[in-house]
């Protein structure tokens, strides 16, 4: 597996308090990995010390097979918007990015893929919150990044621009780019992740790749029989969890695997199936299930 990024054994502390415990993940390269967990969690605390702005020591962050130190890390083409863009309100957005760019060839583009052209003209101070947002992922995608880290990059972004960066990340990483991005809004987030990372408390939880979870993923068959006192006795005799519900079986915690096994205890009762419906759990119920049980 070609990773692009890698890290290894990273602890931090804050004070006397251990922020990161022993952080180990990678994020492919040309694939989208989303950081996620709950609030304080520790995800821009990672995010920081990949980008050098939080001292670590003994962990290694590998960057395409070469082991970066704090000190190059501006040499190495990573692109980053973490919490607030740093803006400053009397400058345009385009004098921004011509700060910012070494190559300024690369701003024009960036501006139409992003739908800016109708303010980047304007001093930033008039800026709305969405406005700013996209001049920091602006800033993030300048100079052609290998490695594009983004912290909650949606936030204030209206539907529209959401859409938009959400097709702009997809084709970043088909041209080979890699991407961590963080963000709480997981139904969004689910739209463009290849692989997941979830932190809880200064510790990854979960490392895998979204299919991986979606095949882990439970989810309620909703069952109408000929004889639903009869499948629901059966069932339950054979373990499942189920219980009747508006004139239907309810069967809970279904996955690919023991689906059939439910099918077959239905029809080797004799018992006849009139109508089947399927309720997938998505990522968000799976990984506030996840964030449940290890915090219970
Ligand atoms: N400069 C700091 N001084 C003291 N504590 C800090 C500092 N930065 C982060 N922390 C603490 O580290 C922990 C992780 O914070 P971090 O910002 O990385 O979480 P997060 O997962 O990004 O949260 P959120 O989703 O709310 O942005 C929190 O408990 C926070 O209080």
């Amino acid at each position: 597996m070609n990773d692009f990024l890698k890290v290894k054994h990273l602890n931090m502390k804050i004070g006397k308090r251990k922020i990161l415990k022993d952080i180990n993940f990678s994020c492919r390269k040309g694939h989208i990995t989303g950081l996620i967990g709950p609030n304080g969690a520790g995800k821009t605390t990672i995010m920081k010390c990949i980008l050098g702005l939080y001292p670590y020591h003994k962990a290694s962050i590998i960057l395409n097979g070469t082991d970066i130190k704090s000190s190059n890390i501006l040499n190495v083409g990573i692109g980053a918007l973490i919490e607030n863009p740093s803006i400053y309100p009397f400058l345009t957005g385009t004098e921004h990015l011509v700060m910012y760019a070494k190559d300024k060839n690369c701003i024009e583009d960036i501006v139409q893929a992003l739908k800016m052209q109708s303010f980047i003209n304007k001093k930033s101070k008039d800026y709305s919150l969405g406005m700013k947002q996209k001049l920091g992922i602006a800033i993030a995608l300048l100079d052609n990044p290998q490695l594009i880290i983004l912290d909650e990059p949606m936030n204030g972004l209206d539907p529209s621009s959401t859409y938009l960066l959400r097709n702009l990340l997809l084709k970043l990483a088909k041209q080979g780019i890699t991407i961590l991005i963080s963000s709480h809004i997981l139904s969004e987030l689910e739209k463009i992740i290849d692989d997941v990372v979830m932190i809880n408390n200064g510790k990854v939880i979960l490392n895998v790749s979204k299919n991986k979870l979606e095949q882990q993923s439970q989810s309620t068959l909703f069952l109408s029989t000929n004889h639903n006192d009869k499948a629901l006795k059966v069932l339950l005799e054979q373990g499942f969890k189920a219980q009747e519900s508006n004139g239907m079986i309810k069967a809970f915690n279904i996955s690919s695997s023991n689906l059939n096994e439910l099918l077959a205890v239905i029809i080797n009762n004799d018992i006849r199936l009139l109508g089947l419906e399927h309720k997938e759990n998505g990522l968000e119920d799976t990984l506030l299930k996840l964030i449940e049980s290890e915090n219970n």
